[in-house]
């Protein structure tokens, strides 16, 4: 599992081993881990690491301690490497260090800015130290100008932020234009919230964790991201003596007239996700389209007090006008069961909902649930500040809530938070919200009341509701990200979806098959 704090948790991480004077002892560490990257990456591109160009923008900070001292690093092993002094003053040892090194430094002007900007967009290498963890808001003055200048030229190197892309907030990802994306972030002791969220994400690039020896103080981590191998220890197996009814059914409520596919789609999601059987309930024509494409799935036109499931998914292509279902819905919901409340649901919810209800809007249907809760914030919003928004969202209606997007991000009424980015774009596409709200409904019918097997994992009690969704978004994201590279990356349908996935399945359980799971580590790139 992949763990993430705020910066402010990293900090206090530090401050032991910053009183007993380890301060230059962490930077150093950093700065290595940093310029290791650099040398990494450029070997990794087939670049010469002799007279490799980099530029390192560095402010006044530590975080320009950083880069100094990386800065250094690659100097010393024959990289022309030059420092841009964005701020009014600059880490003193890192300068000199920097200087012993052989690199050359430059203080931004005004008048000096085109030329250094320039200069950054011919170096094999950017280094991004202008702000870390003590940045308040985003750049400004003469160093935003740069950033700016260097992120519209056209460059031909990469660029590594050192900590995070400055203009990142590190405890929530909201950005503060101008940010130079990175191609890759070097982050230190722990991965911050904010590389783990969008919009920060977007800038990120890969994220590498470098450990510094802060670690033991870390506290419990602020965000989560499930990795193959907790995958493969999450996923239900069906035992020995299984029979269809013990494995889970779950009951579909999904599909109107106008939108009948959604309930076909949700359906083949929830029947690739290994449940034991679905139960389709709805108008007759859409139950007819539903059998003849699963003919797996037993249909009816009953309640769903007649019904019996282990959990429930209800919403997907419903309308305000679909007053039968959306009744099934609300019963669904009052029945204490696991439910997946999706699309046309979350209009139709009660006000206060427990953690086993699961909500899986995108930016647009949680403003218009903000709205609803007397909370007015548009999609914008929502968007600009993911994390927030899903939190504040898990916290006023007491439901665990699913915020889709390019990262999905999974909170917790009682504050855990999952982020997971297993995706392609190409599942921007009508119809994959259907089929993830079918996986995460299979989930919840086969592992909602086995609590133990998320214990093992130190997620307990209300928090497994969110771990579940962020298992299906893992499994979606990923069969996605398949059924995209079986056609050479080229663009999928939501049906694909579903069919790529019974392989990413089998493909993550051999993981627990073969005891790989305890590879899981700290420092490996993220995703
Ligand atoms: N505490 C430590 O010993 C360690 C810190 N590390 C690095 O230090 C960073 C944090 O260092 P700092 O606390 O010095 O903070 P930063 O280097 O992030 O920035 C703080 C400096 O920038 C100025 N500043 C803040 N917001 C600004 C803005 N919007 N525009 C312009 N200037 C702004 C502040 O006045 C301050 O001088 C981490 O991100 C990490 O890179 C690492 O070296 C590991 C060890
Ligand atoms: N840019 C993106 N990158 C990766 N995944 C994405 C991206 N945009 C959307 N997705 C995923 O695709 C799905 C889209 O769901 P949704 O918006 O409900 O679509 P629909 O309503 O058409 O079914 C979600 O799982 C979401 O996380
Ligand atoms: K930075």
């Amino acid at each position: 599992m992949i763990s993430a704090y705020t910066g402010t948790q990293v900090r206090a991480a530090e401050e032991p081993l910053l009183a007993d004077g380890l301060g230059d002892v962490l930077m150093q560490r950093a700065a290595h881990g940093l310029a290791n990257a650099v040398v990494n990456e450029l070997r990794s591109r087939g670049s010469r690491l002799n007279g490799a160009r980099v530029v390192v923008l560095a402010g006044k900070g530590n975080n320009g301690g950083d880069g100094l001292f990386a800065g250094a690093f690659l100097a010393a092993r024959g990289m022309r490497t030059t420092a841009v002094l964005t701020g009014d003053a600059a880490h003193q040892a890192g300068l000199a260090a920097l200087e012993r090194a052989g690199g050359r430094v430059q203080r931004l002007t005004d008048a000096g800015l085109p030329d250094l900007a320039e200069e950054a967009a011919r170096a094999d290498v950017v280094i991004d130290a202008v702000l870390g963890t003590g940045a308040k808001g985003g750049l400004r003055g003469s160093a935003a100008a740069l950033v700016q200048a260097v992120t519209d030229a056209h460059r031909r190197g990469f660029v590594v932020a050192c900590d995070l892309p400055s203009g990142v907030d590190a405890d929530t990802g909201e950005a503060a234009a101008p940010i130079l994306p990175a191609d890759l972030t070097v982050t230190f002791g722990g991965a911050k919230n904010g590389l783990l969220a969008d919009p920060g994400a977007d800038y990120a690039g890969r994220v590498l964790v470098v450990p510094i020896g802060i670690e033991k103080h870390l506290p419990e981590p602020s965000l989560h991201r499930l990795e193959d191998a907790d995958m493969a220890r999450l996923l239900p197996h069906p035992s020995r003596r299984a029979q269809k009814y013990s494995r889970g059914v779950l009951g579909v409520v999904a599909g109107s007239e106008d939108y009948p596919g959604a309930a076909v789609l949700a359906c083949r999601g929830a029947l690739a996700a290994g449940v034991g059987m679905v139960r389709y309930l709805g108008p007759p024509s859409v139950a007819d389209l539903v059998r003849q494409s699963c003919p797996e799935v037993v249909c009816s036109t009953g309640t769903v007090a007649g019904n019996r499931v282990q959990a429930w998914l209800v919403g997907s292509g419903l309308g305000p006008g679909d007053h039968d279902q959306l009744t099934r819905a609300r019963d669904a919901i009052a029945s204490g069961l696991p439910v997946v409340a999706d699309a046309g649901a979350l209009p139709a919810l009660p006000a206060v909902l427990p953690p086993h209800v699961v909500l899986t809007p995108h930016a647009g249907e949680l403003a218009s649930l903000f709205q609803r809760l007397g909370h007015p914030e548009d999609r914008e919003a929502v968007e600009a500040g993911t994390l927030a928004a899903a939190r504040s969202a898990a916290e006023r209606t007491g439901a665990t809530v699913l915020l889709k997007g390019a990262t999905t991000l999974v909170a917790a009424p009682q504050g855990a938070i999952f982020s997971q980015a297993d995706g392609t774009p190409w599942l921007a596409t009508a119809g994959s919200g259907d089929v993830l709200a079918g996986v995460i409904g299979a989930l919840l019918a086969q592992a909602g009341d086995d609590a133990g097997r998320f214990s093992e994992l130190g997620i307990f009690a209300d928090a497994r509701w969110a771990a579940i969704a962020a298992l299906g978004a893992a499994l979606h994201g990923q069969a996605g990200t398949a059924a995209s590279a079986s056609v050479s990356g080229g663009p999928i349908t939501a049906g694909r979806v579903a069919e790529a996935l019974p392989e990413i399945w089998g493909k993550v359980s051999m993981l627990s098959k073969y005891g790989a799971w305890k590879r899981n580590s700290r420092s490996q790139p993220l995703r």
